[in-house]
């Protein structure tokens, strides 16, 4: 019967078109392409999978260039996947592990806003950069890292993440020709992949030393500085060990690896939404200034202290700043696909055959902009997500459980890891740039909404707002 049923519809030799279009451009190229296929055929919906695709594709870029896939995003459905998500998910990005980090987004808050300050028209997207690495750091390796070594990580793993985009994708392709044809692309590749090691081991062997000392051991102490933080994820990587291999630690590759996973899921992922976010607010002058009064009404007029603290931006006291959040991450979801998964068998979806082995994504951005689901779903429009009344906010479902309207962290098994962290930075750093400055539009820099796609999908036109002290 397997064979009776059809392939999804599409043009005709899709997979050798597909691989020849990987070996001639970028992943970038790929996405009009897409979005024309998703037109012409329709939505080939992949919804209530579940486990049959879970897995992710195998590419031969990792064995190419000697890199694990023991890290959250690649590993298969199976125990290492299993006890490397759970282990980031409940120790690391707990709730109650992550009211821990609140200095570190308070000190963060800080940095970013000294850096918003500096000249009349800021580089915003550089400095949600910036500062969403200072952040990722510290809580990835319990430092709190000068801006020189700060800048060394985030420029290490901007150019591993460009690099590998860009010029790896050949290899999807006949691997075992193309590593000959294309063997300086690898070692370039290798080449960044040492600098990262370069940078983090030193800063993992300084973790294992602060555990070992916390832990009471003989070993020679140097001054605990202030810039140490008592918790970090590299604290936790360290006590995993593996069952199915005998129990054995990870090794500092593996960690290396999932370190340089846990800044690229969390940076570019936030600081691109912050930018989509904060350009609706300027475009939006009344969105913005409905946003600031409730702001104001939560901490007060007079509040001296110059913070929206946590506390206060739970949603049943600020459901207003909840809905511009969730209206901009429908309509400028940063990633425009989730990442590839895999069939781990053949399966039926509408009728279409998926074989296994297939590798599957979803059109996240097509689904938060179907004007058959939303209404006017080119504008932006917090109060869709609220109650008729206006002064609540309506459930919303961003797990997928009772059917999916927009995905901007995936759903079913493999969705975001990071998605409630990911909604505590947006909504925490969102507030209080608002409190801070009132956002506005320059002659001559509109807000043009052209997207490039970057690792996320980002604006073609970087922000260049006019920010005005409200006090
Ligand atoms: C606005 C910010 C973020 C967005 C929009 C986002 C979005 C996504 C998406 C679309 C996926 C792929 C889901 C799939 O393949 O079906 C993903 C996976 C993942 N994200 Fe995020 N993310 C964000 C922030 C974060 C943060 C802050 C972290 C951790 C610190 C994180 C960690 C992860 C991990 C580990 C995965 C892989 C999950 C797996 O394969 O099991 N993300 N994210």
């Amino acid at each position: 019967p397997t064979q009776r049923r059809r392939l999804p519809p599409g043009p005709p030799a899709v997979p050798l078109f597909g691989n020849l279009l990987w070996l001639r451009n970028s992943a970038a190229d790929v996405e009009p392409l897409l979005l024309g296929l998703f037109k012409k055929y329709g939505p080939i919906a992949l919804i209530g999978a579940g486990v049959a695709l879970a897995d992710r594709p195998r590419t031969a870029t990792s064995s190419l260039l000697g890199v694990t896939d023991n890290i959250i995003t690649r590993a298969d459905y199976g125990p290492v996947w299993r006890l490397l998500r759970r282990n980031l998910v409940s120790e690391t990005l707990h709730p109650s592990r992550v009211r821990l980090f609140a200095p570190a987004r308070a000190w963060v808050r800080r940095v970013l806003m000294e850096k918003l300050r500096e000249g009349d028209e800021p580089d915003v997207m550089e400095a949600f950069q910036y500062s969403m690495f200072c952040l990722l750091v510290l809580m990835c390796f319990g430092e709190r890292l000068d801006e020189p070594a700060v800048r060394a990580i985030e420029d290490a793993e901007r150019a591993w993440l460009i690099y590998i985009s860009r010029n790896l994708t050949v290899f999807f392709f006949l691997p075992s020709v193309t590593k000959h044809l294309f063997r300086d692309r690898l070692r370039v590749a290798h080449g960044l992949r040492m600098r990262q090691r370069e940078l983090f081991v030193p800063l993992i062997h300084a973790r294992r030393e602060y555990k070992k000392r916390q832990q009471g051991q003989a070993v020679p102490t140097t001054k605990e500085s202030e810039t140490t933080f008592q918790y970090s994820y590299v604290d936790t990587l360290l006590d995993v060990t593996i069952p199915e291999e005998g129990n054995r630690p990870l090794t500092d590759d593996e960690i290396v690896a999932l370190c340089s996973e846990f800044l690229n899921a969390g940076t570019d992922t936030t600081s691109t939404g912050l930018q989509w976010i904060m350009a609706e607010l300027v475009k939006n002058q009344a969105v913005q200034k409905k946003l600031y009064d409730e702001i104001k009404s939560t901490c007060g007029d007079d509040d001296g202290d110059e913070d929206v603290s946590e506390d206060k931006i739970e949603a049943a006291r600020m459901p207003y700043l909840k809905a511009v959040i969730l209206e901009g991450l429908r309509k400028h979801p940063p990633g425009h696909f989730v990442l590839p998964h895999k069939a781990a068998q053949d399966m039926e979806v509408g009728g279409y055959l998926i074989p296994k082995g297939t590798t599957v994504n979803f059109m996240v951005a097509e689904m938060g902009r179907d004007e058959g689901t939303w209404e006017k779903a080119m504008e932006f429009v917090p109060e869709r997500f609220l109650e008729e009344d206006g002064n609540k906010l309506a459930a919303v479902d961003m797990y997928g459980t009772k059917g999916i309207k927009m995905m901007p962290f995936g759903v079913g098994r493999r969705i975001c890891a990071g998605i409630s962290i990911a909604m505590l930075h947006l909504e925490y750093f969102v507030a209080n740039m608002v409190k801070e400055f009132e956002w506005k539009e320059v002659a001559g820099k509109e807000v043009d909404f052209s997207e490039k796609r970057e690792f996320t999908t980002v604006m073609a036109n970087p922000l260049r707002p006019r920010l005005v002290p409200r006090n």
